[in-house]
């Protein structure tokens, strides 16, 4: 297996991708913030099903998190990464040091000047200069959920997917189903702008005793880990009340509340939402989707199950 080739330059990254689709060739690409696990592994599998060339991008967006959230602390092995990319048979890994044009250069373009004089709704992108602010806003879909928790997250994440697909120009882009309100923000705004990026949504991979993989699990002390297990049996528990029959919406929310408090952890929301729209249902008629995120210490995890 040859070795993926690693590209720091936005420039390089559009030349090397103009130059393979003027042969013919297609490409995919699957963006990612590193610390890369069987879950970002899965991803590359779907997109090598899809297009000829692969590209891997990763980048720690400091526009999708607030200064009071984890960008500090956010996990990171670059040269396993790589080993991984490399045996996983990617033809580009894009790891820009920096994305963004920003006015004043410090270690987060202006983190320190959006923490010292913080306004409501910043992200650590923030210099309050002449640097970035072009922002990408999926108006509905945003709200809710994450968005609720994370009110910088989703238009920092729309804007430096925007950014990658401008830079990449890829045909296939792939995102994880765990991430699931991220995903159809992305789908939203890829047919709302007209992006020529066919957005695929990969399955939610799980390590052995049912939790969700995710960068941010190497954070979780054993006990956390153990106590963390319980989001993924709430989920089963309330799949399984609803095949039997149970359709009431807030009696399964109820369900799994108690479960994840019962286990010791805190919960951030649970909502059961249609697929597509992401709206809340109170009666299951249609295909849905129970989205979970809670506290387990200082990680926040994420989950979720579709039944259709
Ligand atoms: N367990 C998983 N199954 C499927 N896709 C996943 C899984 N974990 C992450 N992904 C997807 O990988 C892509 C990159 O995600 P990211 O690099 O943020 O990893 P992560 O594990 O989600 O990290 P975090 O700790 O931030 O949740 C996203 O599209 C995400 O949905
Ligand atoms: C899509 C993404 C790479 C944008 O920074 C990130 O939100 C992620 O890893 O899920
Ligand atoms: N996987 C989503 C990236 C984030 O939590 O910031």
């Amino acid at each position: 297996m040859s070795e993926p080739e690693v590209l720091r330059d936005k420039a390089l990254m559009r030349s090397w991708s103009r130059s393979r689709r003027c042969n013919g060739q297609t490409i995919a690409l699957v963006p990612t913030m590193g610390f890369l696990h069987e879950g970002h592994l899965s991803l590359i599998r779907t997109a090598k099903s899809l297009a000829d060339l692969i590209i891997v991008s990763i980048y720690v967006n400091p526009g999708q998190f607030s200064p009071s959230e984890d960008l500090s602390t956010y996990p990171s092995d670059f040269s396993g990464d790589l080993r991984k990319l490399s045996a996983a048979g990617v033809n580009v890994v894009f790891c820009p040091g920096e994305l963004y044009h920003l006015a004043s250069v410090n270690e987060f373009g202006g983190h320190q000047e959006a923490i010292n004089g913080e306004r409501e709704g910043d992200s650590c992108l923030e210099d309050g200069g002449s640097g970035h602010e072009t922002w990408i806003r999926v108006e509905r879909l945003e709200k809710g959920m994450c968005g609720t928790s994370r009110p910088v997250f989703f238009r920092g994440v729309a804007t430096v997917v925007a950014k990658l697909f401008n830079i990449v120009e890829p045909d296939v882009a792939v995102f994880g189903k765990k991430d699931y309100q991220q995903w159809r923000v992305i789908c939203r705004m890829v047919r709302d702008l007209d992006f020529a990026v066919k957005v695929i949504g990969s399955d939610i991979i799980r390590d052995v005793d049912g939790l969700a993989m995710s960068s941010r699990n190497v954070h979780l002390s054993p006990t956390q880990r153990e106590k963390a297990l319980s989001i993924n049996r709430s989920l089963s528990k309330a799949k399984l009340a609803a095949e039997k029959g149970q359709k009431n919406c807030q009696d399964l929310k109820d369900l799994i509340k108690q479960t994840i408090s019962e286990a010791g952890g805190k919960i951030d929301y649970v909502e059961i939402v249609e697929q597509q729209g992401l709206s809340p249902v109170e009666e299951i008629s249609c295909p849905i989707v129970i989205c979970v995120a809670a506290w387990f210490g200082n990680v926040r995890l994420i989950d979720n199950l579709e039944i259709d």
